[in-house]
């Protein structure tokens, strides 16, 4: 694979990731050639010539460059440095808003990279004071970044009759149903689950995140809901979910009760309109 960070340099660059050297040959290479790039943007003073911004194409090949072909939860690959590479990109509308597809009524989710089966990389857009429910992540780590305007996200701990082992594991119980849908977003199975005893859930955390911040969710953090302050301005975000997620969880948040949510679906994929949502 040609290394997609070569085009961050710039003719005068004397730092190993120009254009000029030649990529190494082995993984644990790249991914030292690709740690010291993350040094760089993060602002490490000797290399000035890799703070050249880049566009959202760039960002995704990068993606694909860092997960290789095993996806987050492989060796030596960890989400400080992508999270990283998506605090590097500076939002750029002309690269985003073919993708971002707003419904009136609710946050949409438009599929724009779906990374080999790897990841999926997609942009939500959210309208005046949309919000998702309270969800997990079904296994899958969660790197938000918001393109623009800001979003506050809620933070929840599990609910407390949840067992370490049930928070980590995402397959119900056999006569549980979860939704699934297929790429044209349509939705295939749905029916409620519960889980536990009645109990409110418990806040952790509340941070808003303006344009350009990046955050990160996992189910070893908690739950959390993402919403838009505003009740006059859109919001769009970019998600990557690695490995791509199936299925996930909604909760109640007065009761703990879980049920299945319809997190697969996709609004728009590649800039499309998907034309069989069922909204
Ligand atoms: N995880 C949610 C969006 S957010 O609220 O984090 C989703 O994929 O729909
Ligand atoms: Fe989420």
């Amino acid at each position: 694979m040609l290394n997609p960070l070569t085009s961050l340099t710039t003719s005068h660059c004397s730092m190993p990731y120009c254009a000029r050297h030649v990529l190494p040959a082995t993984r644990k290479d790249r991914q030292l050639q690709l740690q010291r790039l993350i040094e760089a943007i993060n602002g490490v003073p000797h290399a000035p010539c890799l703070r050249v911004p880049f566009d959202l194409q760039f960002l995704i090949r990068a993606i694909r460059y860092e997960l290789g072909d095993n996806g987050l939860d492989s060796a030596g690959v960890d989400v400080g440095r992508i999270q990283a590479l998506m605090a590097a990109y500076s939002s750029n509308r002309t690269d985003w808003a073919q993708y971002a597809w707003f419904d009136k009524y609710r946050y949409t989710r438009n599929l724009v990279d779906d990374g080999n089966g790897q990841f999926n990389l997609l942009i939500l857009a959210w309208g005046p004071n949309h919000h998702s429910a309270i969800h997990d992540h079904s296994h899958s780590h969660c790197i938000m970044k918001v393109l623009d305007g800001s979003l506050v996200e809620s933070q929840y701990y599990w609910p407390e009759n949840t067992t370490q082992e049930e928070r980590g594991r995402i397959a119900f119980s056999e006569n549980e149903h979860y939704t699934s849908s297929k790429a044209d977003g349509k939705i295939t199975t749905v029916s409620s689950c519960s889980s536990g005893t009645q109990r409110p859930l418990r806040l952790k955390q509340e941070r808003t995140y303006r344009t350009d911040e990046v955050t990160y969710i996992h189910d070893k953090i908690g739950l959390h809901r993402v919403g838009n302050p505003s009740t006059t301005l859109s919001a769009v975000s970019l998600h990557l979910y690695t490995p791509p997620i199936r299925a996930c969880r909604s909760f109640n948040e007065t009761t703990g009760k879980a049920r299945s949510s319809s997190c697969q679906t996709f609004y728009s994929q590649y800039g499309v309109r998907t034309s069989c949502l069922s909204d």
